[in-house]
Order: C-alpha cells, then structure tokens, then sequence
C-alpha cells in the first residue's frame, strides 16, 4: 500500500516526507503550514518533498520550513529523507549523493537498519557577504548585532544555508526564545538566518540552543550542529571532533583539514499515513 506521507524524526526534529512519485499534491505556502501545524494538521518542524529524478536520475529533495519558505539545506532533513529512501528501496546501496538547494551532499548508512547515517554536508564558508550578512567585515567572525538594549558579539556561517551563532557562558531555552525571533528577522541578515546559542563544555564537547528559520524553537538540528561546531572550531576553543548536546539528543561532527564538515546521526520512523478528506481536499487547491 503506498502512503500519502511518512513521518520520521532525527533527535525530536520531525519531518513529513512528502513523496511526488506516489502522490500528487499542492505543495503551496498555505497548504504547508496546514500539513505542519501541530493542532490544525499532522504537525512537523517541516516538509521533505522528494525523490525528484533529474535528467541523469540523480535524487534531489525540496525542504520546506513550517512556514512555507523553502530551506536551502537541512542536516537532520538529508538524513531523514535518506533514511526514507532506504526504507522504501529507492537506494539499495550503502551510500549515494543527494542534491538539495544548498548542494551536493554525500550520504553513507552505517548499519544495516539505515538507523545511523553519516553525511558530508559539504564546505563552511564564513564570508560575510556569501552567508548573507551585511557585515562590512570580510567574515562574518566576532561580529556585534545589537538586539534591543543588548549587543551579542556573533559568528555567522553557511553549511548551505545560514547560521548565526551566539557564544555564550551557559545556554537556555528561554534565552533563545526570546532572542531567537529577534535574530531571526534582524535587517543585519537579508535572507533570514538560523539561530544557535553555544556552550563549549570542553574540546570534545558542545551544548547548543536553536532557534531555526521559519520553524522556531526545535529540540535539534544537524546543519545548527555544524555550524555551532564550525565556529567553535574556528575560535579554536575545540578540535576537529565535536559531539554536540541539544535538548532532543547527540550529533557527532567531524570537521576535516578543508573545512569539510562530517555529521553523524540517528533517524527514527515515527508514521505512515493518509491525509483525510478535510485536510485531503484543501492540499489539491
Ligand atoms: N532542521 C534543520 C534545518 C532546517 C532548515 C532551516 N530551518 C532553514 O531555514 O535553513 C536541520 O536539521 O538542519
């Protein structure tokens, strides 16, 4: 029987994969934040839509934040739609190459079951310009962003799409879900940008609070977990492997000689299901 979706979560960050192969659906603005919404719809942190089969049946996936917009890349998103992929026997292989919007990204099972997947989210790049910030400084590395009364110094990256992280003593929800919106939306950052506050617990070890783009306060996030372990990593205050600690559990990242950052992480099925007729009838509009 095939299904209209399949839910899956990485750590407590839950995606619908939504597979255009086997259904035909509007995926528009509207329509997403319906699917997402926690009381109104089936409720997720955001939507997979693939496989899309290029000319050369290469696989590329569309991310979709809660609120409609479109993520260039997403770390616990590749490895979830991967983990789909496998379990619906589009990919019989031990590894393969998925296309997003913000690259190539390598993808390799670690165990039989596709419970563990490592990905090569591709290059960090801290270029002001190219995450995007409007910082006037070359990279985006200890930057002031004034948040009201307060100015944070930050560090901004893409892994893909764009980060901005906040060093801080100790992380807290409430820190981050009061500053986090902010940050978000600061004219300082033209497309939006993805939000971390970072705790280095010691060289191997980092804890992090997020506050992602278009979804809010999420329990964890693979491309938050490269760039706060990019950063932290560029202020050398770690080396190149870092386990990072967020509220839904542990990544591990290795960052190799050319910046190259290297995620490892569970994924865990959740559902497969039907969207009734309600909900149905308002996603073909
Ligand atoms: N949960 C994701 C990030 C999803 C995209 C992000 N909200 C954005 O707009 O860039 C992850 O695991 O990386």
């Amino acid at each position: 029987m095939d299904f209209n979706f399949y839910k899956y979560h990485a750590l407590g960050n839950d995606y619908i994969v939504i597979d255009p192969q086997k259904y035909k659906i509007n995926l528009n603005e509207s329509n997403i934040q319906k699917i997402c919404h926690r009381n109104f719809g089936v409720g997720s942190d955001g939507i997979l839509f693939g496989p899309i089969f290029d000319e050369n049946q290469e696989i590329h996936v569309k991310i979709f934040n809660p609120d409609g917009s479109e993520a260039e890349k997403s770390g616990n998103g590749v490895r979830i739609f991967s983990r789909y992929l496998f379990d619906t026997q589009y990919i019989k292989e031990k590894s393969f190459q998925l296309h997003t919007l913000g690259g190539i990204v390598a993808v390799e099972y670690l165990d039989d079951s596709a419970h563990m997947i490592k990905v090569d989210m591709g290059t960090v790049n801290f270029v002001s310009k190219d995450i995007p910030t409007k910082f006037s400084d070359a990279q985006a590395i200890n930057q002031n962003l004034i948040v009201g009364e307060k100015t944070y110094t930050v560090d901004c990256v893409s892994i893909g799409n764009p980060h901005c992280v906040i060093p801080v003593k100790k992380v807290s929800k409430q820190e981050v879900n009061a500053i986090g919106p902010i940050v978000e939306s600061h004219e300082m950052f033209p497309n939006k940008i993805n939000v971390q506050f970072l705790e280095v617990l010691n060289r191997n070890n980092i804890k992090i609070e997020i506050w992602e783009r278009g979804a809010g306060y999420t329990l964890a996030s693979g491309s938050s977990s490269c760039a706060a372990a990019a950063v932290a990593y560029k202020l050398n205050l770690v080396d190149s492997d870092i386990t990072v600690h967020m509220p839904g559990g542990n990544i591990q990242i290795h960052i190799d000689d050319n910046w190259r950052v290297h995620m490892t992480g569970s994924v865990s099925s959740v559902s497969f299901g039907m969207f009734a007729s309600d909900l149905a009838e308002q996603c073909q509009k």
